[in-house]
């Protein structure tokens, strides 16, 4: 019996994961494909994008969200049972794309593959990471390496562990395929700079740019890596560890009452982008007098807002951030502007 290949979509959160998938889907040529999403924030915004596409090759059915915590920590519980459960069904998919929450880390996923039930009838073909590029350019992810020098001169027993940094190395050390997305966003001497940064890491894989997560199936699904069986050749910040914690990052969700004005709303979230070290937000709220709801998405202080289909009321905005971040603070900046 031939395995399933499953394909593993991972990448820092807002870096384009979402949106490549939905081109995938769009892209895939009459292949039945299910979809397994994971996200960390408990709205399951991600699964509701997708069942918007309503294409005849991915009906809702074969869109399965995981919402109870992160993948990479809820293997036997969660994910385990759900891939079980598509092997079982009378007509398998004939492809499996997960993606993972933008603070998974994959090699805990990965791992998951040996697992018994589902060796035998199952293998990765993949790892694909979506880089946001201009997080990159702008430092997101690495420490100024002079700072944190002052600062281990200044207090030696200081253990610097930047969590951002890990869990897009962590990411990026798994991959298979490494698509530069937004690039749209940077001249061509930044995105340059950023290749050649990533051809010094020490696995080397394949890299390629997109705009708008479009990167033809044909390069995504089919690379036949087998990764399950090549887990010493991807390095982890985590690894020897048995468990690994979400402690360094915060999610929460904010009620939001009907709004007056797009423009109105969008100014809230701007300031609240200003004012707080805000990873990401995404939600829906109510515009006085549309019929539609108002999706919005922002990614650092860069937000995009469009009209869409779905429940309108109660509007929800799930806020996601390094821990310390004040849900209170949060909902108070957002009142104010
Ligand atoms: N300018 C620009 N924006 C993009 C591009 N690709 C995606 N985006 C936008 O970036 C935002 C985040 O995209 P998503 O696809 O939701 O990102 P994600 O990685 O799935 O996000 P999480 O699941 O929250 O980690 C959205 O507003 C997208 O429209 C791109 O190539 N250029």
């Amino acid at each position: 019996m031939s395995k399933i290949p499953v394909t593993i979509i991972t990448g820092f959160l807002g870096a384009g994961k979402t949106t490549l998938l939905r081109h995938l889907i769009e892209k895939s040529d009459g292949r039945r494909i299910a979809i397994v999403v994971n996200e960390f924030g408990s709205l399951g915004i991600d699964g509701g994008t997708l069942r918007g596409c309503s294409l005849p090759n991915c009906p809702e059915e074969d869109i399965v969200e995981l919402t109870n915590g992160c993948l990479c920590c809820t293997v036997a519980d969660d994910f385990i049972p759900t891939m079980e459960a598509l092997l079982d069904r009378p007509s398998p998919p004939e492809h499996i794309v997960i993606e993972t929450s933008g603070l998974a880390l994959p090699k805990p996923l990965l791992k998951a593959f040996g697992w018994p039930s589902v060796r035998t009838r199952m293998t990765v073909d993949g790892v694909i990471t979506v880089v946001d590029a201009p997080a990159v350019a702008a430092g997101r992810f690495a420490d100024n390496p002079e700072a944190v020098e002052r600062q281990r001169e200044a207090d030696d027993s200081l253990d610097h562990d930047n969590p951002l940094e890990e869990v897009y190395e962590d990411q990026l050390d798994c991959a298979d395929l490494v698509v530069l997305n937004k690039t749209d966003l940077l001249d061509e001497a930044e995105l340059a700079a950023i290749e050649s940064g990533l051809a010094t890491r020490s696995r080397r894989v394949r890299l390629i740019r997109a705009r708008e997560g479009r990167v033809d199936p044909a390069v995504i699904l089919g690379l036949s890596a087998a990764a399950e069986d090549d887990l010493a050749a991807r390095p982890s910040h985590h690894d020897g560890a048995d468990e690994h914690e979400h402690d360094d990052f915060t999610s929460f969700v904010l009620p939001l009452r009907e709004q007056e004005t797009v423009e109105a709303f969008i100014a809230r979230l701007e300031h609240v982008a200003r004012t707080h070290d805000v990873l990401r937000m995404k939600g829906y709220a109510r515009i006085a007098g549309k019929s539609l709801r108002l999706g919005v998405q922002a990614v650092g202080a860069r937000i995009r807002h469009a009209f869409e289909q779905g429940e309108a009321s109660p509007g929800q905005l799930v806020v996601i951030g390094l821990h310390g971040l004040d849900p209170v603070a949060v909902q108070r900046s957002f009142n104010e502007a």
